[in-house]
């Protein structure tokens, strides 16, 4: 059950703050064997690894657009209509996110604007290991599409009807049947079957993410570091515990390896939620991961509001829950988090599926400089400038004067010439 911490003080915030986490240094020689044997061996790596991480037989490494038709058409009707209403949520709130192309006169003759150009491959990674996460591939697919991605390669190790049904939905163009690390490498580097990509995207366990963080020091790009789920829940008098005893279960059921905290400024919150948490956790399916992510998880009593909005701050939560009064208002205060929740009727799992936020959001303390994936993580932004020869004589002396300034006699020279 939760660890209880009553009024700690401000220099023990730091510690609290910690996340579960495997040993980093073998983690990285993990990843790094890897890596190793996929620039090596390729798609005969992908299948060894497949039968070793997983055990499962494979003799291909990609679906064929046989498989993804079968596969999707078993699909029940029931949960294709929920999927189509998610998909059109979400499509709305990140076509939204488009911005119009502004051309700005930043002087007489001088303008200047940028454009949103797609990158054009991409790599989003399904989180399959216990549970098949289709709803990732809405949350990744459709802003590629969107934004305009000629590629959009999918990798999961789960082969749930509704991934391939998402994966048709949102014009994923190549499926992979790769998990872990060994797909993040695959990406990467390149195989016979699968092509390297410009940007890696997508959530998963600790050896997705560190295989990804690894991948973005080779030079591939990535969305963030989006590891083991977590959920905070500030809940005061207003509160219901039932509903955030099932918040801290929504999180914690994710694996061992997911961490909850409840922050309050008063102990019978605690003591009400815990025994919510209690009743409601042994109904649970999942309820084994659940038990032991709540062992590493947190419940903490804080003296006051303004304790409470610097702890959320320092921990910077993936998901934040505001069960409070006035949940907008103390919003206000909160600098670091990947996605807040309001109210008593905000779920943090409707923004897991349907409401249309995006549910790729930066954990283990990223949210201090790292949004959740949105349009803007699909494309690239291309600055242009025209400038008349008015602009320029307006501007040259500008320019001279600093490229003299700096030493740079051809770039005042590049102006110059033009004007004489
Ligand atoms: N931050 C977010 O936005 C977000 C969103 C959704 C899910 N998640 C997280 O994604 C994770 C999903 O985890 P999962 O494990 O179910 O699926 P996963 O697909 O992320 O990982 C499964 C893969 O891990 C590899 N693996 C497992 N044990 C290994 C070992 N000992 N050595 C090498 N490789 C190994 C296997 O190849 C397996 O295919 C959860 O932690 C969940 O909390 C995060
Ligand atoms: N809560 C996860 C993000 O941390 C996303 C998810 C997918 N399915 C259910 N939940
Ligand atoms: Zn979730």
């Amino acid at each position: 059950m939760l660890q209880i911490s009553l009024f700690p003080n401000k220099s023990e915030f730091e510690g609290l703050c910690q996340r579960p986490s495997l040993d980093s240094n073998s983690l990285e020689l993990t990843i790094k064997n890897i890596f190793d044997s996929v620039a090596f061996n390729k798609d005969k790596a992908l299948i060894e690894f497949t039968k070793q991480f997983e055990n499962r037989e494979i003799s291909e490494v990609l679906y064929t657009a046989e498989d993804i038709n079968e596969g999707a058409r078993l699909i029940t009707n029931e949960l294709k209509i929920a999927i189509k209403k998610a998909y059109d949520n979400i499509f709305k709130f990140h076509k939204g996110q488009q911005l119009e192309i502004k051309k700005i006169e930043t002087s007489p003759g001088v303008i200047c604007w940028q454009k949103s150009v797609a990158i054009e491959k991409v790599g989003i990674y399904i989180p399959g290991g216990t549970a098949p996460l289709f709803s990732t591939i809405l949350m990744l697919a459709i802003p590629a599409q969107i934004a305009g991605c000629k590629e959009i390669i999918l990798s999961t190790p789960a082969n749930h009807p509704a991934i391939f049904y998402a994966a048709q939905l949102c014009g994923v163009t190549k499926m992979t049947k790769i998990g872990g690390a060994q797909a993040i490498a695959a990406m990467s580097l390149g195989t016979e079957s699968i092509p390297k990509v410009h940007k890696l995207f997508g959530p998963g366990n600790q050896y997705v993410t560190a295989a990804k963080m690894y991948a973005n020091k080779m030079g591939i790009a990535i969305d963030m570091p989006a590891g083991p789920s977590e959920v905070a829940v500030f809940a005061d008098e207003t509160c219901n515990p039932a509903f955030v005893a099932s918040d801290l279960l929504s999180q914690a059921e994710h694996g061992a390896d997911s961490q909850v905290i409840l922050l309050t400024t008063n102990e019978e919150i605690v003591t009400k939620v815990i025994s919510e948490l209690e009743k409601q956790v042994e109904l649970l399916d999942r309820k084994e991961f659940a038990k032991k992510s709540l062992q590493h998880s947190k419940a903490i009593i804080l003296k006051d509001k303004i304790e409470v909005i610097t702890f959320l701050n320092e921990y910077a939560a993936e998901h934040l829950i505001l069960a409070c009064a006035e949940p907008e208002k103390f919003s206000e205060h909160i600098i670091n988090a990947g996605s807040i929740f309001l109210g008593n009727y905000t779920p943090e799992s409707a923004g897991d599926y349907a409401s249309g936020t995006n549910h790729t959001l930066p954990t283990n303390g990223f949210a201090k400089a790292y949004s959740g994936v949105n349009l803007d993580s699909f494309v690239k932004k291309i600055t242009l400038q025209a400038i008349s020869k008015e602009g320029l004589q307006n501007l040259g002396e500008t320019i001279i004067t600093m490229a003299n300034a700096e030493s740079l006699q051809a770039h005042a020279n590049a102006v110059s010439i033009r004007l004489k």
